[in-house]
């Protein structure tokens, strides 16, 4: 007997970032006809529901993790249990993962298993190095040894998987995240302009201090715990000290050691640094967008930060020492400056005088290499195309 989900495309997700860069897809296939399932595997909760909330998702399918023991094996054993089960209930015609989470590789595995189709969204992002970011760049190898189509964000991504000789098709779609910030920025900006601007207490103490530039600071990779998280924070004092006139917004990570590292620093500050230097929750979505939005500077180790950043045109000093998105600094989006305080600081200031990146020239008017905000439609009309024989555009390669 047919299962009533066998036509259907199951949508793996579970941390912030996936559903962000997730949710355009399911948009997209939703709109082009094809049923949809979202699978929500529980590896975020308090971060993940707002999102849903915003991108109108309701996942069908919902894991509730124990996590009794905190470590990267047990969470894999976890997801990849919790998954499997599910997906022999569901049995899709396709299952869907996005980067490079343990959700994303624990439930393409399970897919693998099961021999159920899957499709990568963002594959072939390469650091080259396995020990950063990691465990990611561990995650996206491994799903691109099991996927059955690989959506290569850019043309680079594209050829790092023709070189694994990776089984398959690769489609090169841009990344998802231009459409999930574009829509975001649209809707904060309508809603300012309709004089209903969304609650955001964080922008509304910048806009009270008077302060004329704003710093938007993220920072949580795992190889930036510790000291490097500390070089982070005290980079951020110093820019403080330096430029009078700016602001920091830093919307801190929930981790314990990334929380210690920063408050620790900022609890050792000067009342006036202190007054400038903002440390909040993680914001949601639209806050996020509004204050990136309005930043004169992003200093993050986000991936996807990198990505939205150049998307609205902001200058990004990126807090690593490799980077699997090269396309950030060769367009002359984005400098990477690791964690050496000396070179943030020296970087930060002078975009804050001139707006400029040091060395670079401005990136206005230039092709985004992310592309266009349409990756969402692409990889419906290649999945479409592909389960169900309907006509469908081939997706285009992206100006890189
Ligand atoms: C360096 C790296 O390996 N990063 C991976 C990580 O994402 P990534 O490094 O992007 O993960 P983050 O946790 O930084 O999340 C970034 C996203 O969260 C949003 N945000 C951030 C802070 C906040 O307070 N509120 C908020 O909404 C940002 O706007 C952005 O959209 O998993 C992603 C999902 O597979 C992959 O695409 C990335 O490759």
């Amino acid at each position: 007997m047919t299962s009533p989900t066998q036509s259907c495309v199951v949508a793996i997700m579970g941390t912030r970032p996936e559903i962000i860069k997730m949710a355009p897809v399911v948009l997209a296939l939703r709109k082009q006809g094809m049923p949809t399932h979202v699978l929500h595997t529980g590896q975020h909760e308090e971060m993940a529901w707002p999102l849903y909330e915003f991108f109108g998702i309701k996942p069908a399918e919902i894991i509730r993790l124990k996590r009794e023991v905190p470590t990267l094996p047990a969470l894999a054993s976890e997801l990849m249990s919790a998954i499997g089960t599910q997906l022999s209930s569901l049995q899709p015609a396709a299952a869907l993962v996005h980067g490079d989470t343990s959700s994303a590789a624990m439930g393409a595995l399970a897919a693998a298993f099961l021999q159920i189709p899957v499709g990568h969204v963002e594959a072939g992002l390469r650091s080259g190095r396995m020990d950063e970011p990691f465990p990611e760049e561990i995650n996206r190898s491994l799903i691109g040894r099991v996927s059955h189509w690989h959506f290569a964000p850019t043309a680079q991504a594209s050829s790092n998987l023709q070189r694994e000789n990776v089984p398959g098709s690769v489609s090169i779609v841009g990344n998802t995240v231009v459409d999930a910030v574009l829509l975001a920025a649209q809707h904060v900006r309508a809603q300012r302009l309709a004089g209903q601007p969304i609650a955001n207490p964080d922008y509304q103490w910048f806009l009270d201090s008077g302060l004329r530039k704003l710093v938007l600071v993220t920072a949580h990779r795992r190889e930036n715990w510790g000291a490097p998280m500390e070089q982070i924070a005290s980079a951020v004092a110093a820019l403080l000290q330096q430029c009078p006139d700016a602001a920091v917004i830093w919307p801190l990570h929930l981790n314990p050691l990334v929380q210690q590292a920063v408050r620790a620093v900022h609890a050792a500050c000067t009342p006036d640094i202190q007054q400038r230097w903002r440390l909040s929750a993680p914001l949601d979505y639209p806050p996020m967008v509004e204050i990136m939005d309005a930043a004169n500077l992003l200093l993050t180790d986000s991936g996807g930060i990198q990505e939205e950043g150049l998307s609205l045109h902001k200058p990004l000093l990126v807090m690593r020492d490799v980077t699997e998105r090269p396309e950030v600094i060769t367009c002359g989006g984005g400098l990477l400056v690791g964690t050496d305080p000396h070179r943030i600081v020296s970087a930060a200031a002078s975009v804050l005088a001139d707006g400029r990146l040091p060395g670079l020239a401005p990136t206005h008017g230039q092709a985004n290499p992310f592309g266009d905000g349409t990756s969402g439609a692409q990889i419906a009309a290649v999945l479409r195309k592909h389960l169900h024989g309907a006509h469908a555009a081939t997706p285009h390669p992206l100006p890189v």
